[in-house]
């Protein structure tokens, strides 16, 4: 069998092609971190292509174009790689570390590609720079897979450890063989460029399940968030709720409201209203320890869910987080406008059917923290304070 290492070279380059318009279509459809991605990685095919064209015609045209041109645009598609799988890992872009690599290998490239020709200085320089990204891709990819990962991101760990194979045949070869060259049909040469031509198709699935995956992520926390003040919302509270209910350890529930709201939102209009209601939860949020859920359930009312807390516990924080609001100073319109709020609380009893009954014996006790006067800590069961 005869393998034309500048066909695959070119086919390989046809396949980014046509990939690429895809993708970069479907990004109209996205906003965001995706549509920034897809993005990126449509760029990505186009570079490849033109970089895997120019490196075809290696020998038909000067090697301005088939070197210097090519590794160019082929270091900028893997920098971009990084990037966008970077963005999806949801770590520190390090684009100053990116392009300091890219430019550091373009140059050595370009010494060893014009000035003074050395095939092997240019893939070994090659080498360092792509082992360089695949190390800044590989050690947050371990990261997320050590902490359970998902499949997809084994997918993208096989496509990235398939193009280090393959580059480790080649460099092997480079230091075995007597003679070398870039379309020369060696072993090394031919895993390179069947793994360059099928790689677009490869690395773009392992890219779109890492990105569904992304965006499904991104949707479900969407979900379960109240977009005015960033807290939880009615669902999210609901299914943690259940989740700390059914662990069967103590939990307690806080019922908090805002003091006479109406009076804010008639004297300053809804809008100041809003912006009040975002102040007072994540003024509230400033006081919680980690694993308590905080969530709006609707209006001025908002939900505390507090895992392994009992009746003392509770009301500890309860009325810490009175004092707290309390001494909020809001300047509303060049005012300073006071602002209290009512709790109710409630601990988990063996009478208790679930999380639901919880939450409603902490919305009587916060009926009745109003009844008694506002700006108070009621517990279910007890008078008021
Ligand atoms: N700005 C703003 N106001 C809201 C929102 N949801 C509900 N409200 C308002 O919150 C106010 C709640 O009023 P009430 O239920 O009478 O309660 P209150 O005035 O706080 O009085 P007490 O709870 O009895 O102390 C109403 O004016 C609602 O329009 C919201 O998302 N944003």
């Amino acid at each position: 069998m005869h393998l034309d290492l500048a066909t695959l070279s070119l086919l390989g380059a046809l396949q980014a092609l046509l990939i690429a318009p895809l993708l970069l279509l479907a990004t109209r459809a996205y906003t965001g971190r995706a549509r920034t991605s897809l993005r990126i990685w449509g760029t990505v095919l186009v570079l490849q292509s033109l970089g895997w064209l120019l490196a075809a015609l290696r020998g038909q045209v000067s090697d301005w174009w088939s070197i210097v041109l090519a590794n160019g645009v082929l270091i900028v598609s893997y920098a971009e790689t990084a990037r966008a799988l970077r963005l999806l890992l949801e770590v520190p872009q390090r684009r100053g570390w990116l392009a300091a690599i890219g430019l550091a290998a373009w140059l050595g490239i370009v010494w060893f590609g014009v000035v003074q020709p050395d095939y092997r200085t240019r893939v070994c320089i090659a080498a360092a720079m792509l082992g360089c990204y695949l190390g800044m891709l590989l050690w947050p990819l371990r990261h997320a897979l050590r902490r359970g990962g998902s499949t997809a991101q084994r997918v993208m760990l096989l496509v990235l450890a398939g193009a280090a194979v393959a580059w480790g045949l080649r460099l092997h070869e480079l230091a075995t063989l007597p003679q070398v060259g870039l379309l020369r049909p060696t072993p090394g040469n031919i895993a390179n460029m069947v793994y360059g031509t099928l790689e677009p198709v490869f690395a773009t699935l392992g890219f779109l399940l890492m990105y569904n995956e992304a965006a499904q992520a991104e949707l479900r926390r969407l979900a379960r968030t109240d977009p005015l003040t960033g807290t939880f919302n009615r669902l999210a509270l609901d299914e943690e709720g259940a989740r700390m209910f059914g662990t069967g350890a103590g939990l307690a529930v806080l019922m908090l409201d805002a003091d006479h709201f109406k009076a804010i939102n008639d004297r300053f209009g809804h809008a100041v209203g809003d912006r009040v209601l975002a102040t007072l939860a994540h003024g509230m949020g400033t006081l919680l320890r980690p694993g308590d859920i905080l969530g709006r359930v609707g209006g001025e009312e908002f939900l505390l869910l507090l895992p392994r807390s009992d009746l003392d516990d509770a009301r500890a924080l309860a009325e810490a987080l009175r004092a707290h609001v309390a001494t909020m100073s809001l300047e509303l319109d060049g005012e300073v406008q006071p602002i209290s709020v009512s709790i109710g609380v409630a601990v988990r009893t063996p009478a208790d059917r679930d999380a639901a009954a919880l939450v409603r014996r902490a919305d009587r006790a916060l009926y009745e923290a109003k009844r008694a006067g506002r700006n108070r800590v009621v517990a279910a069961d007890e008078a008021p304070a």
